[in-house]
């Protein structure tokens, strides 16, 4: 394929897109940051740091010069929200306005409460794509069949993407709702450490999946309420990603949340792991009291994790209040 295509981040995301990618194209560039991941990559084939198992293909070409981006036609995103202003200046004094760029993160911005999305127009107009699915990075480099949705502001746009990422395994599926993927994205996260919590203090099934119902019902209005689709809620990067995550120990939210239930408190900043729901907490809570969103799931996270109130406390206002 004649497009040049460029990821950002070589974490767990970032190399196993890039892989997917690297049998569609010539040549892969996989920026990193760090010089000696850097030489790992280009000296022996691995990413030695996030899959020291899986050979990369050949045509995947790491880089730690962002100068080196210019020539790509899409670039994608993979690292965390929190980093995504400061990358997007850099990549605003290499790139041609008319770069691709596609947002994988499923965080939110605070307390601007703008998306991942509204950051890239912010620099590089209205070009961009968001891609969002139940997508865990480890699957998608073990080449094994995976769905993701994909959605942006112009038609050729999306298209030029799914051709770029699109293989017998991974297939990609073009939506019309740049809002609605991208808050699935996040507020997917505030239910699986929701249902992670519910987990860690052992609270029985009939009641763990009264609330994921309910975390599905105000997922869609608050979609709604900040001008989405409700049908997303219905897509592989809503209702898919909301179940798998939060009922799965490979979700990193919802093991933060199994951890809060315990009552176990890790040093999350030290661990270094990305905690995207976490972060999100605090937006998502105002943007459903902007909205006059009454969220028993979204307060009941908060009082947890922001709080630090009890769980069972919590928990026990939380079923006093679910209807
Ligand atoms: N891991 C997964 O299964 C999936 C992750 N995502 C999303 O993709 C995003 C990235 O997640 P992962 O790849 O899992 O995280 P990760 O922690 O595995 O990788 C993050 C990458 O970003 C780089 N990075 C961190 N801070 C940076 C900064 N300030 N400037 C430039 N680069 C920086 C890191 O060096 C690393 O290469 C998150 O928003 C996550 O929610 C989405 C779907 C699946
Ligand atoms: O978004 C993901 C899979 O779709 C990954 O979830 P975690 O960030 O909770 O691990």
């Amino acid at each position: 394929m004649a497009l040049n295509v460029g990821v950002i981040g070589a974490g767990a995301l970032g190399t196993a897109i890039a892989q997917t990618m690297s049998e569609n194209v010539d040549e892969l560039l996989l920026h990193v940051r760090k010089q000696d991941l850097c030489d790992d990559i280009n000296n022996t084939g691995y990413n030695t740091q996030y899959y020291p198992n899986n050979k990369l293909n050949e045509n995947i070409k790491a880089t730690t010069d962002i100068n080196d981006l210019k020539k790509c036609d899409i670039i994608f995103l993979a690292i965390p929200s929190s980093a995504f202003r400061e990358t997007l200046k850099n990549l605003k004094e290499v790139l041609e306005e008319e770069t691709i760029i596609v947002t994988t993160a499923k965080g939110i911005e605070y307390p601007s409460l703008k998306s991942m999305g509204d950051l890239i127009s912010e620099y590089f107009d209205e070009n961009y794509v968001a891609l969002s699915g139940p997508n865990f990075a480890s699957e998608i480099m073990l080449n094994q069949p995976t769905i993701t949705n994909i959605a942006s502001r112009k038609a050729e746009n999306s298209q030029k993407v799914k051709e770029v990422l699109s293989t017998k395994q991974f297939k990609v599926k073009i939506i019309d709702d740049i809002k609605g993927i991208e808050l699935c994205g996040v507020l997917k996260n505030i239910n699986a450490i929701a249902n992670g919590i519910c987990e860690g203090m052992n609270i029985n099934e009939n009641a763990r999946y009264s609330i994921l119902t309910r975390g599905f019902k105000d997922t869609i209005e608050i979609i709604e309420s900040f001008g989405g689709n409700s049908d997303t809620a219905h897509e592989y990067c809503g209702f898919g990603d909301l179940i798998m995550t939060s009922t799965s120990s490979e979700s990193r939210n919802h093991t933060l949340g199994i951890l809060y239930g315990q009552r176990l408190v890790i040093d999350e900043a030290a661990s270094g792991i990305v905690f995207e729901g976490k972060n999100s907490i605090r937006a998502v809570r105002d943007i459903c009291e902007n909205n006059n969103i009454d969220s028993e799931i979204v307060n009941f996270v908060y009082d947890v994790i922001i709080e630090r109130i009890a769980p069972i406390k919590a928990f026990n206002k939380l079923w006093e209040n679910i209807e």
